[in-house]
């Protein structure tokens, strides 16, 4: 198909509106772009090929409410059949893609069918890492689908010890919720602290006490060697320094990769081990991978002006903005004009952290607002220049949006300090 190359324009060109585009991913991601797509005056064909035999869902309530049991799984469902309908976007459920020829722009699913398209989105999201041992038992599950989260609710039912394994925010969430249905948790990770390599020690140690409060066991410091079973059924976990906790179900929470098999094949590009987020598909700054492949959500890695490298991030709300992005780029508009930074939450009893930007272990910390003795907070993580590149806080959102704002201005801790105090105390 002949394109009108428009590079600034705010319309959409005729032949560019029409592009037949192909989304792998039936996930917020692939939704998001559908979305954004018909908003931005598309109006070529959409289809969208989906894995998971569920109408599209959203995952954050897998691992809060929905395991908790205060949502039905409908209320985190996307859109409904009508909504497609009335967008003319065409969903094939429990549909694998296997494989992508670039330069014939054609998919291939499991089927064998060929799939042909003007523009390809891979939003194929991030699969559940597992240990090498243990998966095959009943008793021990993972948390990345709705059937999963379904499984380990119902296995709550009976079981009544659950041993954590992973302390990232998967892991304290599952925990918490754990908690709160009666059930004895043991939380294990081989770092000191929980979700220590994000949030760092200060923060890591305000999460550690507030499970140790609520009445979980921590096993910090430790991995795993080994899950016991007895005729099939996981009966404890066996930690690296050869104890054994009594547990009757595990969740394994130890990560997630990029679901990208299914384009090693092609010559979309991966991003290298030592990238931030490594494994996703290597993109520039628009979500382009390859000619007229563009990659957003879990499985990207866009390239970060800001940042100065690829970047890939599981957050919930980087899946929209990738989305609204690629859609104009597809669309040949002029660039979506918002900067943004990632952003995530997590809510672990009644704390509720929110995160801008990328805060890290490596980082340097500083408390900015608040305390965390008292659970209320801004904390700002700066790089060796002093640049703030993340905070985290916790009942102070309207502080967080000021120092997100300082995030995207680039700016040193020195200097927003400075400007807070000032604005604080004008002369
Ligand atoms: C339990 C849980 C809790 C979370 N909580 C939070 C939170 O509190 N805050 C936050 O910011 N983020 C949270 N996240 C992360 C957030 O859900 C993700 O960032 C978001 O789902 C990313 O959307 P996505 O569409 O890129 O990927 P996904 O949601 O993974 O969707 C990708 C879809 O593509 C399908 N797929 C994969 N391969 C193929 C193929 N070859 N062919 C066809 N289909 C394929 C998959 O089956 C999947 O349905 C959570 C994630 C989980 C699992």
């Amino acid at each position: 198909m002949s394109c009108l190359r428009n590079p600034r324009s705010q319309e959409v060109t005729k032949d560019v509106s029409a592009k037949k585009v192909v989304i792998v991913g039936a996930g917020p991601a692939g939704i998001a772009a559908a979305d954004a797509l018909r908003a931005a005056g598309h109006t070529g064909v959409i289809l969208i090929f989906g894995e998971e035999r569920h109408a599209p869902y959203d995952r954050p309530p897998l691992s809060k409410q929905i395991l908790a049991g205060t949502w039905l799984p409908e209320k985190a469902q996307l859109r409904t059949s009508e909504q497609f309908a009335v967008a003319d976007v065409t969903l094939h459920l429990s549909v694998r893609a296997a494989s992508v020829d670039v330069e014939a722009h054609q998919v291939t699913l499991e089927s064998g069918e060929q799939v042909a398209y003007d523009a390809l989105i891979v939003a194929t999201g991030v699969t559940a890492r597992e240990l090498p041992f243990g998966h095959q038992l009943e008793g021990v599950h993972v948390m990345r689908t709705l059937d999963d989260s379904q499984a380990l609710r119902s296995e709550l039912e009976t079981s009544q010890h659950l041993a954590v394994i992973g302390a990232g925010f998967l892991g304290a969430e599952v925990a918490a919720v754990a908690r709160s249905l009666g059930k004895e948790v043991t939380l294990i990770d081989p770092l000191e602290l929980p979700m220590q390599n994000v949030v760092g020690d200060e923060v890591g140690s305000m999460i550690a006490d507030l499970h140790r409060h609520h009445g979980v066991n921590l096993e910090l410091g430790h991995g795993v060697s080994s899950i016991e079973d007895r005729s099939g059924r996981a009966t404890g976990v066996t930690l690296d320094d050869g104890r054994t906790v009594h547990a009757d179900a595990a969740l394994v929470a130890v990560g997630a990769r990029p679901a990208v098999e299914w384009l090693r094949s092609s010559s979309v590009p991966l991003t290298a081990p030592k990238d931030y987020g490594a494994g996703g598909v290597r993109c520039d700054a628009s979500g382009r991978a390859a000619d007229d492949v563009w990659a957003i959500g879990d499985v990207a890695a866009w390239w970060d002006p800001i940042l100065e490298r690829h970047v890939r991030v599981e957050h919930r709300m980087t899946a929209n903005e990738h989305a609204r992005s690629c859609a104009h780029d597809i669309l040949e508009l002029a660039p979506t004009a918002t900067k943004t930074v990632p952003y995530f939450w997590s809510d672990q009893y009644d704390l509720k952290l929110r995160s801008f930007g990328l805060p890290s272990q490596q980082c340097s910390f500083q408390v900015v607002e608040g305390d965390l003795e008292g659970r209320r907070f801004v904390a700002a993580y700066t790089d060796e220049s002093d640049r703030i590149v993340g905070t985290i806080g916790a009942g102070m959102f309207k502080a967080m949006n000021w120092w997100r704002q300082q995030i995207l201005d680039g700016q040193t801790l020195d200097e927003a300090l400075r400007i807070k105090q000032s604005a604080e105390n004008p002369a």
